[in-house]
């Protein structure tokens, strides 16, 4: 069985401990490889390793040389496009048919696209008087912030590792990634993309292993990195964020999310189902922007619940391979007794079961595998765990509204601040709505539709700070005025 390494100073290494542990397919229960659990002592040689890095060929690099090297990446992610997309579904169960347009292409276009961004942003520029009358000229110059180290989560693991490898290279600096232990394979093969496209030794380096007391936590420890970029749960990144603390060390925090879908009397109802549809359920509901809560104009609302159980319904459960499946399982059974623990509450608060609230019926090869049924609840009160937690399957609450301030002070209610989705044709209406809703991310009639350049983030409780476009720069450079004096 493969075994999978950690990625050091251009070399894939074992643990000197020999500890390993299990990678197991999501559809089937199966061990799929055994992976290196890093100990302090593989942490600190990739730490030791990135920072010289800073110092060698890939810090004496022209912004050229850089870009044209991670262009490469890109295209040599593409290259090897299925055995990315094997490996992704493999650790996830996710369907082919998602991966293929949205996993795979996003970890390339990552690279691609804070490669030129980093070309194309100016710096600013401020000329001054001076008491003599000769003045003075001010002027910003980026670099790069040092060691990075990126910390990132199992639901769509090539696409938010790159998110941020892919700026942080771009910008200069050297990264150490710990990749969530559910979900360690492609992060683990970008090593040898990497090396292909002659990215130098100790600039991409890879660590695995868990959360506390193992590899994360190891990391956020060591003194040496300069800055921690983390995508992952609220509770996580509070800890990441008072190990950062030592030392004063920047955080970007992409957090967990309760996400509102509002959905008004005139919005255009096919397009707001097949929206909320893919919002609620897209990969098994695993999408720190899915919407768990959705909220719907009275006079509407038996309508829509109706017609989004029956689209729920229509879901084709199945393995990656499976073309016509569009949901794949959990990705563990371990998350899944989280997820069938709401199921379960829901009941107890009692909800009605609009659709689904158990285990689906799988064919004996798959019947290992953490499959759970896509499912909708009415009749929740606004305070039940179920409307509050986020739960990260795929599930929602439907609630009725009768007022737009009620909707927005529903949406509103919660301590999280991810994204939201407004179903309206009245684009004032959406506009307003969308200007009072506190959120990082508002999609009007869409959702998930993602254009690079933009700010990514949430606020509240759903993160620190904003990643995308020059927003990614902001993080991942060092800002230095120089002040001249003519
Ligand atoms: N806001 C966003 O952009 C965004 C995107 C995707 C996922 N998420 C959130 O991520 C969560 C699901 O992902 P998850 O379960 O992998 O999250 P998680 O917080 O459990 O784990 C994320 C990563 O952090 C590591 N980790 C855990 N404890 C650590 C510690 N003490 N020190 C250092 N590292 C530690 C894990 O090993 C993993 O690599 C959900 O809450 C979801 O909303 C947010
Ligand atoms: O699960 C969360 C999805 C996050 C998506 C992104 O970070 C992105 O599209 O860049």
């Amino acid at each position: 069985m493969k075994d999978i390494k950690h990625y050091i100073n251009g070399q894939y290494v074992g643990s000197a401990s020999g500890k390993l542990f299990e990678n197991v397919n999501p559809a089937n229960g199966k061990v799929i490889s055994k992976v290196h659990e890093a100990g302090r002592e593989e942490v600190d040689a990739a730490v030791q390793a990135a920072k010289a890095a800073l110092r060698g060929p890939w810090g004496k690099m022209t912004l050229e040389q850089r870009t044209a090297i991670l262009h490469k990446v890109a295209d040599g992610i593409n290259a090897r496009f299925d055995e990315f997309l094997e490996a992704e579904c493999l650790d996830t169960g996710k369907p082919k048919s998602l991966a293929s347009h949205i996993d795979i292409p996003r970890g390339a276009a990552n690279f691609k696209v804070f490669a030129d961004m980093i070309k194309n942003v100016p710096t600013e520029s401020f000329e001054m008087p001076t008491p003599d009358g000769t003045g003075a000229l001010n002027y910003a110059v980026r670099r790069p912030k040092g060691v990075i180290g990126v910390i990132s989560p199992w639901n769509l693991p090539l696409l938010l590792m790159t998110w941020k490898v892919g700026p942080a290279l771009a910008c200069g600096n050297t990264v150490v990634v710990k990749p969530s232990e559910e979900t360690p394979t492609t992060t683990a093969l970008l090593g040898e993309v990497m090396k292909e496209a002659g990215v130098p030794d100790g600039v991409y380096n890879v660590v695995h292993g868990f959360g506390g007391d193992s590899a994360g936590a190891y990391l956020t420890e060591h003194p040496l990195v300069d800055g921690f970029t983390f995508t992952g749960e609220t509770g996580t990144g509070e800890v990441i964020m008072k190990a950062a603390a030592k030392g004063i060390r920047d955080i970007s925090l992409e957090l967990g999310g309760k996400n509102a879908g509002l959905v008004f009397a005139d919005c255009d109802m096919d397009k707001a189902i097949e929206g909320t549809m893919r919002s609620a359920f897209a990969n098994c509901g695993q999408v720190c922007l899915g919407t768990e809560r959705v909220y719907v104009e009275r006079s509407i609302f038996d309508e829509f619940v109706r017609r989004l159980k029956e689209a729920a319904e229509g879901l084709k459960i199945g393995p990656p391979d499976d073309a016509d499946a569009n949901m794949g399982p959990l990705v563990s059974l371990k998350h899944r007794e989280k997820v069938l623990s709401y199921y379960q509450k829901a009941v107890d608060d009692g909800a009605t079961v609009v659709t689904g609230g158990g285990v689906p019926d799988m064919p004996a090869e798959l019947a290992g595998g953490a499959w759970v049924q896509p499912t909708i609840w009415t009749g929740l009160a606004d305070d039940s765990a179920v409307v509050t937690d986020e739960i990260f399957g795929p599930c929602c609450h439907i609630r009725p509204f009768d007022t737009e301030e009620e909707a927005i002070e529903l949406a509103n209610s919660l301590p999280y601040g991810l994204a939201s989705a407004i179903w309206s044709e009245n684009i004032t209406r959406a506009h307003r709505v969308a200007g009072q809703i506190e959120a990082g991310i508002i999609w009007v009639n869409s959702w998930f539709l993602r254009d690079l350049r933009t700010p990514f983030g949430g606020s509240k409780q759903s993160g620190i700070g904003r990643e995308g476009g020059v927003h990614s720069l902001e993080f991942y450079t060092e800002m230095k005025n120089i002040c001249v004096k003519l």
